[in-house]
C-alpha cells in the first residue's frame, strides 16, 4: 500500500469516497438568438467536462424560436406523437413545458426578449419547471407579479433565477443578495449599467456619425433586439427597478426618472422605420459631445438610486479622471455603497453586454439550479 493512501491521524487505509450520482439537468432554451445560440454552444462545450468532474448531465431537450421548435426528448411516447425525436416543427410554448413536465432538473430559459414568453413564467412555476432567464421583462414588470412569481418559486420548490439581467455575466445581482444575506443594507448605487451606452460614449468621438456607431453597436450584439430600449434609458431603468427590489424596495418603472435620446418623432413608429431614421440622433449627440468636450469632460451614461429612494438615468458629462470616465469598450461599473462599504464602495466591473459574456450568465444560474437542488 503506497503511503499517500494512508490517513494520516489514524494511519487506517482510507475508504475510497464514494463517486457522487450524476445529477440531471433537462434544459428548454427559448429564443436561441444571439444569447441563446452562445449558451447552446457553451452547453455544447461544457457537456462532457461538467459529466466528468462536476457529475452534471447537461441533456437538451427543446430549443425553440419564435415560429419553429426543435424537440428531442427521452420520452418515446412523446417523440412518436411529434413524428420522432430531433425533429422541426411549428413552435409552442405549451408543448415546450409538456416535453421538459416531469423530467429531473427540468429547466425552461427564456432567452428571448418577449412579453408573450415572460408570461407563461407562472404557469411553468407552477408546473414544477425551473426558469433561468436574461430577460429583464418579468422582473421589472408589475411589482405584485414579480412578486407573485417569486412567491410561487418559493412555494414550488423551484428556481427562479435572472443574473443575466444585469451586467450580463457579472456577479451584480448574486453579490447584492450575499451583501444583503450576510447582514449588510443597501444604501445607495450608482453605475454605468448599459453595455450598449458605455461602447457608444467610449467610441464616439464627434467624427464618425453616432448613427453608424449604434448599428456597430446593434451588430456586435450588445443592444437590446430594438435598440431604442438601450437608448430611450428604458433598458438601465429595468436594471435599476431589479437592484432596487432585490434590494427590497419598491421600486417600479414609473418611479424611475429617465432621460431619452430617442427624438419624438422616433418614439412610437415600427422598428424598421427607427433604424432608417437613426440619423436624426446625430445632431443633438454631436451637440451634446461638444460641449462636454468644452469643459474637458466625457459623456457617460448613468444610472443612479439615491439613498432617498429616488432613481435617475441619463446621460451625464464626467471630468477625466472619473472611474466611469476611464471605463472603456462595453464596460459595465456597478457599485454598491453600503453600511459596510460606507468609505469605499464595493465596485463590480467589466464587459456588461454581448452573446458571449451574458450566456456565462447565464450559464451560471443553470449550474446554480444544479447545486442548490442537490443541496
Ligand atoms: N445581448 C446582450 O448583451 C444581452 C441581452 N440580454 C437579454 O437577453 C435576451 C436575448 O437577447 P438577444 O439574444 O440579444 O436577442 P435576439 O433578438 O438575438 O434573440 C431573441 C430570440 O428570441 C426569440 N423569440 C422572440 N419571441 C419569441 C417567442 N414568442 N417565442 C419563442 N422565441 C421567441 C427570437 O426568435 C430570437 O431567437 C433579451 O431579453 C436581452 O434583454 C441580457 C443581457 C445582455
Ligand atoms: N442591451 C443591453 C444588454 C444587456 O443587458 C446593454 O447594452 O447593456
Amino acid at each position: 500500500m503506497h503511503a499517500s493512501q494512508l490517513d494520516p491521524d489514524c494511519l487506517q487505509p482510507r475508504t475510497p469516497a464514494p463517486t457522487p450520482a450524476l445529477r440531471r439537468l433537462t434544459v428548454g432554451v427559448v429564443g436561441p438568438g444571439r444569447v441563446g445560440s452562445a449558451l447552446l454552444e457553451q452547453l455544447r462545450a461544457a457537456r462532457e467536462r461538467l459529466r466528468r468532474e462536476q457529475h452534471i448531465d447537461v441533456h437538451l431537450r427543446v430549443v425553440a424560436d419564435s415560429r419553429r421548435m426543435w424537440l428531442d426528448s427521452d420520452d418515446d411516447a412523446l417523440n412518436a406523437r411529434h413524428g420522432g425525436a430531433q425533429t422541426w416543427r411549428p413552435s409552442s410554448l405549451d408543448d415546450v413545458a409538456a416535453c421538459l413536465h416531469g423530467a429531473p432538473g427540468a429547466v425552461i430559459v427564456d432567452c428571448s426578449a418577449s412579453e408573450a414568453v415572460a408570461a407563461r413564467y407562472a404557469d411553468w412555476l407552477a408546473a414544477g419547471l425551473h426558469v433561468v432567464t436574461p430577460n429583464k421583462l418579468a422582473p421589472s414588470g408589475p411589482l405584485p407579479h414579480w412578486r407573485a412569481l417569486q412567491d410561487l418559486a418559493r412555494t414550488q420548490r423551484v428556481q427562479l433565477r435572472y443574473e443575466a439581467t444585469v451586467g450580463a455575466g457579472l456577479p451584480v445581482v448574486q453579490t447584492l443578495r450575499d451583501l444583503l444575506d450576510t447582514g449588510d443594507e443597501l444604501i445607495a448605487l450608482e453605475g454605468m449599467l448599459s453595455g450598449t451606452l458605455a461602447w457608444l460614449c467610449d467610441a464616439y468621438d464627434g467624427q464618425r456619425p453616432f448613427s453608424a456607431l449604434v448599428r456597430e453597436a446593434h451588430e456586435l450584439g450588445y443592444t437590446e433586439p430594438d435598440p431604442r430600449a438601450d437608448l430611450d434609458g428604458l433598458d438601465v431603468a429595468r436594471k435599476l427597478v431589479i437592484l432596487a427590489r432585490e434590494s427590497g424596495r419598491g421600486l417600479s418603472l414609473d418611479d424611475v426618472s429617465v432621460q431619452s435620446l430617442v427624438p419624438d418623432a422616433l418614439r412610437h413608429v415600427d422598428r424598421e422605420h427607427f433604424m432608417d431614421h437613426l440619423h436624426l440622433l446625430d445632431a443633438p449627440m454631436a451637440a451634446r459631445h461638444a460641449e462636454a468636450a468644452a469643459q474637458g469632460a466625457v459623456l457617460r451614461h448613468v444610472g443612479r438610486l439615491d439613498a432617498d429612494g429616488r432613481a435617475h438615468v441619463g446621460l451625464v458629462a464626467l471630468p477625466a479622471g472619473h472611474a466611469f470616465a476611464q471605463a472603456r469598450g462595453a464596460d459595465n461599473i456597478v457599485q454598491f455603497h453600503t453600511r459596510r462599504y460606507a468609505d469605499t464602495p464595493l465596485r463590480v466591473q467589466g464587459p456588461g453586454a454581448g452573446p458571449d459574456v451574458t450566456a456565462g450568465g447565464v450559464f451560471t444560474d443553470l449550474l446554480r439550479v444544479a447545486a442548490e437542488a442537490r443541496a
